[in-house]
């Protein structure tokens, strides 16, 4: 163990040189013995008393004076003392030291402001009629008090009263005394009054006739009447309706998290207090952060935070708040550390600030960090895209698609930026992007999957060919690191600009016949791509190793959870133990808090809410993407859209029909340059994977390695297909279609 570890305050092990020692049993009657038999009287223990290994006991205090040495050298600074430190209270509130902080605060004032305006605004008729009856009554009651002020009889009288009742010669006296006081303090009273009402008659003649701004009767006037009518109402009448019922938001407090923590019936934190209460601490004061306040909480020993995360419900509940207002998670230091943030109202009903990036002037650099999600507090959380990997998981209506989409929006915003994907939903949600993509694929038929299986093979041949890219710039010194650099980036024809390949609801291709291929591909390529500036992006609903294969999920670096079902969901998409450790997408409720989960991948895991972008939103991003792309002349051309979006030409039909002569085999790059003959605007381009991929429909045809001779004479061996199985492939075809 370190020296510096963590030691809980009780601990009786010493440290020797790093090392924790047993502590040494003592024998303590033996000890007080020994002590009580050295002399009470003594100011300190006598020296032969002193045993040097005796390190006392925690019970005895022995708080005899010390008794002073001979002197040495002076204190440098007698005056001050280092060791003890006062603990000094800020100057300011801990959210005044930060901009955040300062908004934040600003921000709720003024909105709390203006929502009392507005809900004073709409009762001003019924203030305006309260008025009108108190103030007549105002006028009557304020007369009647200052004429009795004024009169000096306000106890006096009863005082009188008394005395003259008792009748005896010292009362009358008394009664005497009483009546001159009276006198004395009437006599200056009614001047006084006779002053302010000359006063008050010459404002309201000045007020109605003389040279004042034309504002100034009426402000005066309602002055009088709010006055008179606050006089005239009864004490429990207040003219204006009190704005809430309780208080407007539950400030946290140690005893209002102490409550809620020990409502929670988790055995370790109950017994803990009910033996000492101060078992639960606090570290640090709770205070305010951006709009709410947090709690950092030592829980007691042995409990750790993850527990009081799983318990978020009970908790909300003994803290008689909203869910979403609620926010415990596990804090730095130890696992027993939960940072509790309650917000001033619910996440639901705070507005989540528009998404910087629909600003008019916002670019995305994908090297750099961009804002894509908000946390519970509303504070931006920052992503970036090159080498990074991302998986998106979560049950329907969790917003996953959505936080996807928000991901190839933003790297539609950096003009170098190529991207290729598959909604394998087929409803369309990143039709919106077709302009600025490549390659687009939308549904779950065969033609669909098999595209998009033929896209993974094209993506792994393309990291083969960036590798070799990156290989030859670095042999220039222009990859230092064997990876993609802003400027290798940025160079046109490097063939190493940024690739963002995303795959929606991709367990509809996993649980395909491609699948296991598929899966196997992938997680190549998600090796391989990271540093080839490829970055996969995945969407999925169904988070088990059949619907995503654990070599891909055990490749990805950056992780967005919404919300799951359960803890096997929840770990298979975050890692594993993320649930054990306190990282519960679990607490999500789908579609009530659609976009809120657990991104994991930078910095701490924390609790984010994607930024909401509508369609509409969507569309004018898009906008601005395709005129960037105009700009750096790097906007899909319609050729090379259609040649990757055609809808597959009928394969083996123009096989057949391209088949060389009587040949029994033959090699797939041989046919794809036939087939490219045939149909060019179809196959173009196509290379062996691709025939391979297109033929994945037909498990009859067996792509398998074919002998033959090059056109140089030579023999080698190349992937490819017999004869035979295609025409039994096309026959069984046919079969199905006239069935
Ligand atoms: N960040 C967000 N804030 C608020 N609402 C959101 C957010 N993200 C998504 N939603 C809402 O949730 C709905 C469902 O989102 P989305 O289609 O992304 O869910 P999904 O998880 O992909 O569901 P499915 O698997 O059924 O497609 C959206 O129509 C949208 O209204």
């Amino acid at each position: 163990m370190s020296s510096n570890a963590y030691q809980p305050d009780d601990f009786d092990g010493r440290i020797i040189d790093g090392e924790v020692v047993d502590a040494e049993v003592v024998d303590l009657d033996k000890v007080r013995n020994r002590r009580a038999g050295a002399g009470g009287t003594s100011t300190g223990p006598a020296a032969d008393d002193i045993d040097p290994d005796d390190g006392g006991d925690a019970e005895s205090l022995d708080d005899d004076a010390p008794t002073l040495g001979a002197p040495v050298d002076r204190d440098d600074d007698p005056g001050f003392t280092p060791t003890r430190r006062p603990d000094r209270r800020a100057i300011l509130p801990r959210w005044a030291y930060t901009m955040r902080g300062i908004k934040a605060a600003i921000r709720w004032q003024l909105k709390d402001l203006g929502y009392v305006s507005a809900f004073h605004a709409v009762r001003l008729p019924k203030y305006a009629g309260k008025l009108l009856v108190w103030c007549p009554v105002g006028l009557f009651k304020g007369t009647g008090r200052l004429l009795l002020w004024a009169s000096a009889e306000d106890g006096n009288y009863g005082l009188r009263q008394a005395a003259a009742g008792r009748g005896s010669s010292s009362d009358i006296d008394q009664w005497l005394k009483l009546d001159a006081r009276r006198q004395r303090q009437a006599t200056w009273r009614w001047w006084l009054l006779a002053a302010g009402a000359g006063a008050t008659t010459t404002a309201g003649l000045i007020l109605a006739y003389g040279p004042v701004p034309e504002w100034a009767p009426w402000a005066a006037s309602a002055l009088a009447v709010g006055l008179l009518a606050r006089v005239g109402r009864p004490d429990d009448k207040p003219i204006t309706d009190r704005v809430t019922e309780a208080t407007r938001y539950r400030k946290l407090t140690a005893e209002l998290v102490r409550r809620g923590l020990t409502s929670l019936g988790l055995s370790g934190i109950n017994s803990a207090v009910a033996k000492d209460p101060r078992a639960i601490s606090f570290p640090v004061d709770i205070h305010r952060d951006g709009p709410g306040h947090i709690a950092i909480v030592d829980l007691p020993y042995g409990v750790e935070a993850s527990e009081v995360v799983a318990r978020r419900g009970k908790l909300a509940s003994a803290l008689r708040l909203p869910l979403d207002q609620v926010w415990p998670e596990p804090a730095d230091g130890h696992t027993g550390r939960l940072a509790l943030w309650v917000g001033y109202e619910p996440a639901s009903q705070m507005k989540q600030p528009v998404w910087p990036l629909l600003s008019a002037s916002a670019k995305v650099d994908v090297f750099k960090p961009f804002p894509l999600a908000t946390t519970p507090r509303l504070e931006n959380v920052d992503v970036s895209l090159m080498f990074r990997n991302y998986l998106f998981g979560g049950q329907p209506g969790s917003g996953k698609t959505f936080a996807l989409r928000d991901l190839v929006l933003a790297a539609a915003l950096d003009a170098r930026t190529e991207i290729r994907g598959y909604e394998l939903k087929g409803v369309g949600d990143f039709a919106v992007l077709e302009p600025v993509m490549t390659e687009y694929g939308n549904g779950f038929d065969d033609d669909t999957l098999a595209r998009c299986f033929a896209f993974i093979e094209w993506l792994y041949e393309e990291c083969r060919r960036r590798s070799k890219r990156i290989e030859h710039y670095a042999r220039l010194g222009k990859a230092p690191e064997n990876k993609v650099t802003p400027e290798l980036a940025s160079l046109k024809g490097s063939g190493l600009h940024p690739l963002v390949a995303w795959f929606d609801e991709l367990q509809e291709l996993m649980t395909s016949k491609y699948g296991k291929d598929a899966g196997e591909i992938l997680e190549k390529v998600i090796k391989l791509g990271r540093a080839l500036g490829v970055i996969i992006l995945i969407g999925t609903q169904i988070p088990d190793k059949d619907s995503l294969p654990t070599g891909i999920t055990r490749n990805v670096n950056s992780r967005f959870c919404l919300s799951v079902a359960d803890q096997t969901a929840n770990d298979m998409i975050l890692g594993t133990s993320s649930y054990k450790q306190g990282y519960r997408a679990t607490v999500f409720q789908p579609v009530d808090e659609a976009g809120w989960g657990i991104l994991r991948g930078f910095g701490k895991p924390a609790s984010v809410r994607s930024y909401y972008v509508n369609t509409d939103a969507a569309a004018r991003i898009v906008t601005r993407a395709v005129a960037l792309r105009q700009t750096a002349g790097t906007l899909p051309t319609p050729e090379e859209q259609t040649r990757t979006a055609a809808p597959v030409a009928d394969v083996l039909a123009d096989l057949a029909q391209v088949w060389p002569g009587d040949d029994k085999k033959a090699w797939n790059d041989t046919l794809c340059g036939l087939l490219a003959e045939l149909r060019p605007e179809a196959y173009q381009g196509w290379g062996s994977a691709q025939l391979t991929a297109a033929l994945k429909p037909h498990p009859i045809i067996k792509v398998g390695d074919v002998y033959g001779r090059l056109s140089d004479g030579k023999e080698t061996t190349r992937r490819g297909i017999t004869h035979d199985h295609l025409l039994k492939a096309i026959a069984e075809r046919d079969r199905k279609k006239s069935r």
